[in-house]
């Protein structure tokens, strides 16, 4: 089938590369110039396992190719994913600009018949204000049709994501639509839910808002585990071999970040304000969250009262491993708060550094490897679980450290294989190990 895909994010260059994977022609559209250049290059803008593999053998195969040319990239296709950013808004509700604008775009340069499917997270009731929006300026000949298909993959692990997921999900209020999203889908070979438009949306909110609450709901067992003397650990896996509660996003820590559940929470929570409805449990999970996240320095302030002057090593900065991504990633206020408290902070992570030295504060050092970010520190903090930092040897942080304290806002390590390393360890809702 010939696809377009407008936005080449990690969504849309995801999707595009996958769809062409399986055979079909793809045609993906941004406005970015400079990302559009790269892909025709077969450079992938994102650090994403696999992905940069399946774009080159793609463009290769010349099944897949990239424009900012609206009415080149439309031409003869016959489905159209929109996977354009819905970023938060001020209010705290969904940002549709972008919406607008491709569907804007879209409208001026379409000239057949289409099927238009939202992969962007979207609020209940926008695909039918897309399809009234596209659909009033486009000549009357044209018809389009409208669906929802939301887009469930983790940053980090998107491509194995994309062909091993849980299920796809498709939403559509017309038959036809559908059936082809259908069609199309069935060559991932994964289980499918057909539903209404609506239901569609809301499947992705829902499903956000659920993982977002489940992470702060343990990251409030860990902090009272903490209070009363258990491991959260110990809780997590006693609590997670029952089915119905299941095993996974039971990991306590700093709490999440990411450019999607601190978004899409607190949009569900403004369009249930908008619905008259007080989204009371969502609205705890994000102020739990909240202060989940700088709950690390709080550890530091109660162990070392001041910190003035002190050397601190921040190991990881993206806000989870296997991506340089950076949105909302908690380094960015637990870095704020060090330095507010005068520490002098050196920072190391394996891919985010170049996306983190954009938007984090300016005094911070960058490291190029761990033993350089501890070396003669007075604690180090690790923020994101990459494996470089969960294999880093215990003997290297008393040799290189002026004092080996560890804040660990991941929980990477088994209390009982530290206990005697000599290293000093604070953990999240697991008892401190003195060094
Ligand atoms: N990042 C993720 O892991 C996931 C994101 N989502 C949702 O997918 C959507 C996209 O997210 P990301 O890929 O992270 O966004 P992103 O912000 O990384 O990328 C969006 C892309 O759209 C392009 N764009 C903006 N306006 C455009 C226009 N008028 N025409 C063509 N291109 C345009 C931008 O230049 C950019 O390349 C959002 O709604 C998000 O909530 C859903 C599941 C996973
Ligand atoms: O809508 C989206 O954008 C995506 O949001 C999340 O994916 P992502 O944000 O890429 O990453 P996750 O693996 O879900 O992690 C999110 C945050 O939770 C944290 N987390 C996750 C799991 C856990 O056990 N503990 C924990 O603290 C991570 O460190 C990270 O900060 C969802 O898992 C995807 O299904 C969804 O498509």
């Amino acid at each position: 089938m010939n696809i377009a895909v407008i936005g080449t994010g990690y969504v849309g260059l995801v999707t595009g590369v996958c769809l062409s994977e399986l055979g079909n022609s793809v045609t993906c559209i941004d406005i970015d110039a400079d990302k559009i250049s790269m892909l025709e290059k077969g450079q992938s803008p994102i650090y994403e396992s696999g992905l940069e593999d399946l774009l080159q053998n793609n463009i290769g195969r010349g099944n897949l190719n990239f424009t900012t040319d609206y009415e080149k990239g439309l031409y003869d296709k016959q489905l159209i994913y929109i996977a354009v950013g819905t970023p938060q808004g001020e209010d705290g509700s969904a940002d549709l600009t972008y919406i607008n604008k491709a569907c804007e775009s879209l409208a001026r340069n379409l000239k057949q018949d289409a099927i238009i499917v939202t992969k962007s997270t979207v609020p209940v009731g926008t695909n039918e204000y897309i399809m009234k929006k596209i659909q009033s300026s486009l000549p009357q000949d044209i018809t389009i049709k409208i669906a929802s298909n939301p887009e469930f993959l983790r940053q980090g692990s998107a491509v194995h994501d994309t062909f091993h997921g849980d299920r796809i999900v498709i939403g559509s209020d017309d038959e036809e639509a559908l059936e082809t999203l259908e069609r199309i889908n069935a060559d991932f070979n994964l289980p499918i839910v057909k539903t209404d438009l609506r239901s569609a949306e809301m499947i992705k909110y829902a499903s956000n808002a659920f993982l977002a609450t489940k992470l702060s709901f343990i990251n409030e067992m860990a902090n009272l585990c903490e209070r009363l003397g258990a491991n959260v650990d110990s809780v997590s896996s006693g609590m997670g071999m029952d089915k119905r509660i299941g095993s996974s996003f039971l990991n306590a820590g700093i709490g999440y970040g990411g450019s999607c559940f601190p978004k899409d929470t607190r949009a569900i929570i403004s369009a249930g304000k908008d619905a008259d409805y007080h989204m009371s449990l969502l609205e705890s999970a994000v102020d739990v969250n909240e202060r989940q996240k700088v709950i690390i320095v709080d550890k530091v302030m109660e162990r070392f009262s001041n910190i003035s002057g002190k050397k601190v090593a921040v190991l990881g900065l993206a806000f989870k491993p296997g991506t340089d991504d950076m949105r909302e990633a908690p380094s960015i206020y637990v870095t704020e708060k060090l330095l507010a408290e005068g520490a002098v902070v050196h920072a190391y992570d394996p891919v985010a550094a170049d996306n983190a030295q954009k938007i984090l504060p300016g005094q911070i050092r960058y490291a190029s490897s761990v033993e350089e970010a501890i070396d003669g520190a007075d604690m180090a903090l690790i923020l994101t679980e990459w494996n470089e930092i969960k294999e880093f040897p215990w003997e290297s942080y008393k040799e290189h450290m002026n004092n080996a304290v560890l804040f660990d806002g991941r929980n990477c390590f088994r209390l009982d294989n530290i206990a005697g390393s000599g290293v000093e360890y604070h953990s999240i809702g697991r008892p401190a190990i003195k060094g």
